[in-house]
């Protein structure tokens, strides 16, 4: 299974970095493009750390890969056989540049977008020949994370498709092809269980250390080897059935962004970005933790089945 051979990343902020990492490791000679120039120099330190972490997870290396960086979009795209679009969720920014990509690629170029949910049919909008266009929702961090939801709009070809799934596999990811909904799958499940997160927080009906302590070694560790529909055999239909018979109605069912996280945005408190948000963080903490982050995926990672195996669960 092939790689394009020149690929470009437009956008080089949290996932931009380890998505070209990727590439590159796959043997992709990548471009990453950025308006803003510290932010590529900021990249450039991304992109090596997230090369050392592959090494460490003794991921494949294809030879002849390589990243370059450039806020030149006509340098970015000259010759590019695959872009992928990861600037900032913003319907009218994606839109005005994937029309921007679009005007200085070729015909048979894939334009795919790593928007974390709005709908791919509405981007292709911006487009000229959407057939080309697809989503390409990664994870973060998409250096560890194996798997990519792969989200055609209703233009989308089918060759297209296929070439992405095709992509995906070959760096040893899980491709999971969706029907287009609005977040898409991960982050429709994600925000559910945001939404009952922060509604318990909110309540005072427990403390933000002890939901993620309850999470972490309750559904986030069962749900790493067990999947949410063989869970249900696993627990059995009859006690799925009794539970939400009387929880269902029960679950938060707000609608929009609650005070608890728009008051500390509104503030500042953006989280890991600004030195804190739902929790506080002193200097060299936020560091520390996103090493601590990655040794514990990484360790996690090895003791899982390699993604694309026979996996009995
Ligand atoms: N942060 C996350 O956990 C994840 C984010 N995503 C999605 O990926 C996309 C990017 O997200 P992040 O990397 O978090 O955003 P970010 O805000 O960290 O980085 C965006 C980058 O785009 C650059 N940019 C802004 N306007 C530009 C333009 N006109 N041309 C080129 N570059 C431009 C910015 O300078 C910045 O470096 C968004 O659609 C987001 O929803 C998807 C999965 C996870
Ligand atoms: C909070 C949150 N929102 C969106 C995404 C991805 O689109 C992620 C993630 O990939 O981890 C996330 O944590």
């Amino acid at each position: 299974m092939s790689i394009p051979a020149v690929v470009t990343v437009v956008g080089s902020g949290t996932m931009g970095p380890g998505i070209a990492a990727v590439f590159a490791r796959a043997g992709a000679q990548v471009r990453v493009y950025d308006v803003v120039a510290e932010a590529l120099t900021r990249a450039e330190q991304a992109v090596a750390m997230c090369e050392g972490v592959l090494d460490n997870l003794g991921s494949n290396k294809v030879d002849g890969g390589s990243v370059s960086y450039t806020t030149d979009i006509a340098e970015a795209l000259r010759g590019t056989e695959f872009v992928l679009e990861a600037v900032p969720e913003r319907e009218d920014l994606k839109k005005s540049v994937l029309a921007q990509i679009e005007a200085e690629v070729s015909d048979e170029t894939i334009i795919a977008s790593n928007t974390s949910g709005i709908p791919i049919t509405k981007l292709g909008e911006a487009l000229n020949a959407p057939a080309r266009f697809i989503g390409m929702h990664w994870s973060n961090p998409p250096h560890l994370i194996p798997m990519i939801e792969v989200v055609p709009g209703e233009q989308t070809s089918d060759a297209v498709r296929d070439r992405l799934i095709e992509i995906v596999n070959a760096f040893g990811y899980e491709a999971v092809l969706e029907r287009e909904v609005p977040g898409f799958v991960e982050n429709r499940v994600l925000y559910a269980i945001m939404r009952e997160c922060l509604a318990l927080v909110d309540e005072g009906v427990i403390s933000e250390r002890d939901l993620d302590t309850a999470v972490r070694w309750g559904i986030g560790y069962k749900l790493a080897v067990v999947g949410p529909m063989r869970l249900l055999d696993m627990a059995g239909l009859d006690i799925y059935t009794s539970v939400a018979g009387y929880l269902n109605r029960d679950l938060s069912n707000t609608d929009g962004v609650p005070a608890f996280i728009s008051d500390r945005v509104a503030s500042g408190k953006l989280g890991f970005k600004s030195g804190g948000g739902i929790f506080e963080y002193g200097e060299g903490d936020v560091a520390a933790l996103r090493g601590e982050i990655v040794r514990q995926l990484t360790a996690v990672r090895k003791a899982m089945p390699a993604p694309l195996s026979d996996n009995p669960v």
